[in-house]
C-alpha cells in the first residue's frame, strides 16, 4: 500500500489548519491556547483520508496517484474513493471534533464575570473527564452523525476538485497550482455547504448529556431541531464555515500535489 498519500495528507493537513486557524478561532470565541492539540488531531485525520481515498482509488482504477493524469479515473470512481475516505476518516475525527466542541461551548460562561471555572481545563483534561463520566463510548458521541456528514460530503470534496482540475488542464497534464488553489477552494466550499446541515445535528448530538437534553437520535435531533427553531437551524455557521473552508483546502491541496510531485 502506498504511503506517499498517508504523509502528503498529513502534513497538507497541518498547513491547511495553520491557515484556517483564525477563523476558527472566531469561531470558538478565542478558545484555544494552542494550536497543538488541532494540528496533531488534523494530521491524523487527514493523513487517514488522503491515504484511503488514494488507496481505494487504486484498488477501484489500477492506476496510481502518478498514473491517473494520463488515464484520469471516472467521477463515479472518484466519488466512491472520497465516500470510503470520509466514511473512515469520521471514526479517527469523532475524539478530536466531540473533544473540539465541548471546549468551544464553554466559552460563553466563561465570558461572564464572577462564573464558575470552566469545567474542562484543556483538550487532555477534557478527554479525559468524558472518559471517566461517559465511558470509553461516550468519546464517540455524535459519531454516527458525524459520519452522516462526512461520507458523501467527502464524495462531493474529491469530485468538485477533481472535476475542476480536469476543466481548466490540458489533456494529460499535470494542473498548474492557481488551478489547484482554485479547485481545492471550491472543493471546500462545496463540501462545507452540504455539510452544514448535518454538522449543525452532529454538535447538537456531542453535546447531548452534558447540559442538554438527549435525543433519541439523529432523526430525533433533525426533527426537533426544525420544529423548535425552523428549518432556518440547518444552515447555521453556513458563512463562516464557507470562509474558512476556502483557503484552508486551497492550502491543503496544493500541499497535497506539491508533496507527492517532489517525491514520485
Ligand atoms: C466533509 N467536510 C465538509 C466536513 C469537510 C471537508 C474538508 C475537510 C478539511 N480538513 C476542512 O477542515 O475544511
Amino acid at each position: 500500500m502506498p504511503v506517499e498519500e498517508f504523509v502528503a495528507g498529513w502534513i497538507s493537513g497541518a498547513l491547511g489548519l495553520v491557515l484556517g486557524y483564525p477563523f476558527d478561532t472566531v469561531k470558538l470565541l478565542g478558545f484555544f491556547k494552542g494550536m497543538s492539540f488541532p494540528i496533531a488531531s488534523i494530521a491524523v485525520v487527514n493523513s487517514v483520508l488522503f491515504g484511503i481515498y488514494s488507496n481505494t482509488l487504486l484498488a477501484l482504477t489500477a492506476t496510481s496517484h502518478q498514473e491517473r493524469r494520463a488515464q484520469p479515473p471516472s467521477y463515479a470512481h472518484i466519488f466512491m474513493a472520497g465516500c470510503t475516505g470520509g466514511f473512515l476518516q469520521a471514526y479517527f475525527l469523532a475524539p478530536f471534533d466531540l473533544i473540539k466542541v465541548r471546549l468551544q461551548n464553554q466559552t460563553e460562561p466563561r465570558a461572564k464575570p464572577g462564573s464558575p471555572p470552566p469545567r474542562y481545563r484543556g483538550p487532555v483534561h477534557c478527554a479525559a473527564s468524558i472518559f471517566q463520566e461517559e465511558g470509553p463510548r461516550g468519546l464517540f458521541r455524535g459519531a454516527w452523525a458525524l459520519t452522516l456528514r462526512d461520507t458523501p460530503t467527502m464524495g462531493i470534496y474529491f469530485i468538485t476538485y477533481e472535476c475542476l482540475c480536469h476543466q481548466s488542464t490540458p489533456e494529460g497534464q499535470n494542473p498548474s497550482s492557481a488551478t489547484v488553489l482554485v479547485a481545492g477552494g471550491f472543493a471546500g466550499i462545496t463540501s462545507w455547504v452540504t455539510a452544514t446541515p448535518l454538522d449543525v445535528i452532529k454538535s447538537r448530538m456531542q453535546m447531548a448529556g452534558l447540559n442538554q437534553r438527549a435525543h433519541r437520535g439523529v432523526l430525533d435531533c433533525i426533527v426537533s431541531s426544525a420544529r423548535q427553531e425552523g428549518l432556518g437551524v440547518f444552515f447555521r455557521g453556513l458563512t463562516i464555515n464557507s470562509a474558512r473552508a476556502f483557503p484552508v483546502n486551497a492550502v491543503t491541496f496544493l500541499s497535497y500535489e506539491y508533496l507527492l510531485h517532489l517525491w514520485q
